[in-house]
């Protein structure tokens, strides 16, 4: 059994994590760390956490909370974690951070696309990209994991087969993205009331969004080289989930059976990726409270381009789910030991 403390507890990644920690048979949560709601019971903040969780909220003590735990999880907002981070805490605990602070490897590209001074950028090198499909073995031994956003966790796992096999050009890729509004967090924002969203749909963040560099990098990764994408996110008036859906050109002429073939190659041992059958589109619904990704394609012979689609629950595979997924992979435990979780529908 480990200990884990919840730095942000309170927020809606945060919140999503107490609810699959509460069901991991090897976790206890020892810390519900909060800004608003210090020595406020949790469930008071959450009422569908009475009689399930007694604790009284925490506040970001990092250096306290590394004495008491073996994991700490930071779902708090942009550079928190970097203020906070230091070496002696580093020698104690495994940090997973839901934030940015660790995913770009380039401190300059960090600034420019967040607009924050990174606190910490000595930590940047050794933070190991926490998209498990992909970086498995490397999360193993890290100290500080980086945990993938929820649009770029869904984008470059729709994408990256195609992009690694050398099958499309990547400076041709478009991704357009939708997002529930649960993707921005629990704090009071006129964008977020009931009367802008409900009904409604907007692009935003166009050309600048902050996903943006993140896709290019890893993507960047898996193509040898660098390249820009157009990435569009639009909020769409749903609770959860996000669905993308990417277009590039094709660099040789292929049958549905061979990029099937090459989806298969990367996902088919993969838990949480499900590859849908031929012309099934993935719907959010169908991975609504899941760590699912779904992924599908569909050439376009007419264009010589690939749609390439991918849908995921934001709050779990786009955040605390995949966090729990890469604390399995920290300690050894089954990688989907508490989620195991079946998607809801309706
Ligand atoms: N929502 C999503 O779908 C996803 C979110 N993320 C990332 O996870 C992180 C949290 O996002 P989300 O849950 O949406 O945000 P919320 O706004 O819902 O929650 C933010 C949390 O951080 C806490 N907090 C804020 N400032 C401080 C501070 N100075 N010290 C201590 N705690 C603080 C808040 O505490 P309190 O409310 O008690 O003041 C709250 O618990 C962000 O970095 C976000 O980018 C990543 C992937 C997906
Ligand atoms: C709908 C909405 O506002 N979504 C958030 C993305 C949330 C997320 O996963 O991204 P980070 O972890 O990088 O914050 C946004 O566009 O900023």
């Amino acid at each position: 059994m480990i200990k884990a403390g919840i730095i942000g507890a309170t927020g809606y990644a945060g919140g999503e994590l107490v609810r699959l920690l509460l069901n991991h048979k090897d976790v206890e949560i020892k810390w519900y760390g909060s800004r608003s709601y210090i020595d406020k019971k949790y469930y008071e903040v959450y009422q569908n956490m009475f009689q399930l969780v007694d604790d009284k909220c925490m506040d970001d003590n990092m250096d306290a909370l590394a004495d008491q735990v073996d994991v700490i999880f930071t779902a708090t907002p942009q550079g928190l974690c970097a203020s906070l981070i230091n070496e002696e805490i580093l020698s104690k605990v495994k940090v997973i951070d839901l934030s940015a602070d660790f995913r770009l490897k380039d401190v300059k590209v960090y600034e420019e696309w967040y607009k924050i001074e990174h606190k910490a950028p000595q930590y940047i090198d050794e933070a190991v990209y926490g998209l498990c499909e992909i970086n498995r073995e490397q999360v193993k031994k890290a100290r500080i994991v980086a945990n993938p956003g929820c649009y770029t966790t869904c984008s470059i796992l729709t994408c990256y087969p195609l992009v690694k096999e050398g099958l499309i050009d990547p400076s041709t890729l478009i991704i357009d993205a939708k997002s529930g509004t649960s993707g921005a967090g629990r704090g009071a924002k006129i964008d977020n009331l009931f009367c802008e969203v409900n009904e409604n749909m907007k692009a935003y963040g166009v050309a600048t969004h902050r996903h943006t560099p993140e896709i290019e990098e890893q993507l960047g990764y898996a193509a040898g080289k660098q390249f820009c994408i157009n990435f569009t996110p639009h909020l769409v008036p749903m609770n959860r989930g996000i669905l993308a859906t990417a277009y590039a050109t094709l660099t040789k002429d292929v049958s549905y059976e061979e990029v099937k073939a090459v989806y298969d190659k990367y996902y088919k041992d993969e838990y949480f990726v499900r590859v849908l059958d031929k012309d099934v589109c993935p719907q959010t619904k169908w991975v609504e409270g899941s760590n699912f990704v779904d992924v599908n394609f569909k050439i376009d012979k007419r264009t010589n381009r690939i749609i390439m689609m991918g849908a995921i629950d934001n709050l779990v595979k786009g955040a605390a789910g995949q966090a729990v997924q890469n604390m399995n992979l920290l300690f050894g435990f089954e990688e989907n030991e508490g989620l195991k979780l079946v998607p809801m529908f309706p």
